[in-house]
């Protein structure tokens, strides 16, 4: 669980355990009605937030501390709230310390992509949360 929501012992974006299979990923998805834009219909935001949380969580999971570099969202069908979905994660390639990575987002039981994210994730280097609050710390002072 990410740390917005970790204290709380409950996903409020509505996510689930991820499974690891070799270098792919899955996990079960359900939008929370407050995330609800149209009628019935999931925010685009929650399907960005979602395929984020999932792929970094994914590779947290394989053991590698990574940050989102890039992410781009394809809408393909509206997303539905409350409807039990899975997202499915796929390692594209690796570059030093790049990680290209593609997921799909689906019906559970309907195979036809409703989204599609991909992204390039970054391995950080040590001390990267230090040298922002460092860099933060710097900042107020001013
Ligand atoms: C919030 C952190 C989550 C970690 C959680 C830890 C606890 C785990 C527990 C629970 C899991 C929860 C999981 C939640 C998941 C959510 C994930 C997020 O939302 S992450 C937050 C949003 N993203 C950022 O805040 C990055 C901000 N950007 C940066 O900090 C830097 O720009 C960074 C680290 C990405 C790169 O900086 P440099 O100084 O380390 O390194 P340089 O040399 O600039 O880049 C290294 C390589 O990456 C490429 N690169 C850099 N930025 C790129 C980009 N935007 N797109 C593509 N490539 C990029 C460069 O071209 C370079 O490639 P070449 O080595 O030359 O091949």
């Amino acid at each position: 669980m990410c740390g917005g929501c970790r204290n709380r012992g409950r996903c409020r974006l509505g996510l689930g355990e991820i499974t690891i299979i070799g270098d792919a990923a899955h996990a079960p998805v359900r939008c929370a009605p407050h995330f609800q834009a149209g009628p019935n219909v999931a925010h685009g935001g929650w399907t960005a937030a979602m395929f984020d949380d999932i792929i970094g969580r994914s590779l947290t999971q394989r053991g590698l501390r990574t940050v989102t570099g890039n992410l781009t969202v394809d809408f393909f069908n509206p997303v539905p709230v409350g409807e039990a979905m899975i997202v499915e994660v796929v390692t594209e390639s690796r570059a030093g310390r790049r990680w290209t990575m593609q997921a799909m987002l689906r019906l559970e039981r309907d195979p036809s992509p409703l989204a599609r994210a991909i992204g390039v994730w970054v391995e950080r280097r040590e001390g990267h949360f230090e040298r922002h609050e460092a860099a933060m710390r710097d900042y107020r002072a001013r």
